[in-house]
């Protein structure tokens, strides 16, 4: 239960890349331990501060920030770039990685017994912390997320389809289940926050619109919403059953550009959900191809089967008139 490799044997990691992502595993071990405990092991979802972007930090942010950047030095990553963290970290001159982490994910739910994660991105490390964070996503080396729910899973890509793990709880390591996993095109679900429609452009209004008016809609089939407010349960769920996620900005003070950030939650998400047959925009451009302005940066997010996304991306080429129109013909995008 204890040993130093969390991965079954067979796990195919690249042998540079091996250190970090062993780091990686031990300490999502460690906390799907923790977590699982809930208050036995301590309050975990106490408010504890504020962090760099000003949201409330839980007991359990820190604490997964403090064990992460300890288990990773050593590993051959150079910089460390947190969500808890206001600048990057050197955690070892000699290393030649830069790894990115939201290292809890869905603080929200910490008390409610809801999946949350940790998400990570592995890029070169340049000579400059924060300069080799503010580099396109399709520059990442590796990506993924281990999800803490009814069970403990890791999935992450190193650039060639995305591979599946479950943490065994009686052998104590991620077991690879799927070597390959691809997100399934068809599904009649999608995942926005509706409490913010009335903040939303018209575009995203119409695309919602319009999945909403169901079999009676231009759509002409009913669809169902999900909202778990936990970025890597989402994704989750879409990777194994399709859908689309949408997190786009909206016209709340601080929302010009949606909620979530960049570096260590929009790139990595977006580069698994590619590797996964599917596509990841800000509603419009690709994910991947953005350079974020700083380490905090956030950007809209839309992802999901290639299909929903483009849909999404049409709603937003229309003209301004057409988008207006659209609140009056809605048959323009039947299909
Ligand atoms: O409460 P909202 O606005 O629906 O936001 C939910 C989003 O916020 C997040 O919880 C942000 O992540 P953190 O918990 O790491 O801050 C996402 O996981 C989720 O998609
Ligand atoms: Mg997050
Ligand atoms: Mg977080």
């Amino acid at each position: 239960m204890t040993d130093r490799n969390p991965y079954s044997p067979d796990a195919p990691i690249p042998a540079r890349l091996r250190p970090a992502m062993e780091a990686l595993g031990r300490v999502g071990r460690d906390l799907s331990r923790r977590i699982a405990r809930g208050p036995l092991g301590g309050q975990l979802a106490a408010t504890v501060g504020d962090n760099a972007d000003g949201d409330r930090q839980k007991a359990l942010d820190v604490l997964a920030d403090e064990a992460f950047a300890r288990d990773l030095a050593g590993t051959g990553v150079r910089w460390y770039a947190s969500e808890e963290q206001e600048g990057v970290v050197e955690l070892d001159p000699r290393g030649t990685l830069a790894l990115a982490i939201d290292p809890l994910d869905g603080s929200s739910n910490i008390e409610t017994n809801v999946s949350i994660g940790t998400i990570f991105s592995i890029r070169e490390a340049g000579p400059e912390g924060e300069a080799s964070f503010l580099r396109p996503g399709h520059e990442q080396i590796a990506a993924g997320y281990i999800i803490y729910g009814p069970q403990c899973m890791m999935l992450v890509t190193f650039g060639d389809g995305v591979q599946d793990y479950i943490l065994d709880p009686e052998t104590g390591r991620f077991t690879l289940v799927n070597s390959q996993l691809t997100i399934p095109g068809e599904s009649a679900e999608f995942a926005i926050n509706a409490s913010n429609y009335r903040h939303w452009s018209k575009p995203v209004r119409a695309y919602i619109d319009d999945c909403l008016a169901g079999s009676e809609g231009p759509r002409a089939k009913n669809f169902n919403m999900r909202w778990i407010a936990s970025l890597v349960a989402e994704t989750h769920r879409i990777l194994v059953r399709g859908g689309l996620f949408l997190y786009p900005r909206d016209d709340r003070p601080g929302y010009d550009m949606g909620r979530l950030r960049m570096v260590y939650e929009c790139a990595p998400i977006a580069m698994l959900v590619e590797q996964a047959q599917g596509r990841a925009t800000d509603t419009t451009t690709r994910i991947l191809d953005k350079v974020p302005a700083e380490l905090h940066a956030r950007t809209p997010f839309v992802f999901g089967s290639i299909t929903k996304v483009d849909r999404v991306t049409a709603y937003h080429d229309l003209p301004e008139q057409e988008v207006s129109a659209l609140f009056g013909n809605r048959g323009l995008f039947r299909v």
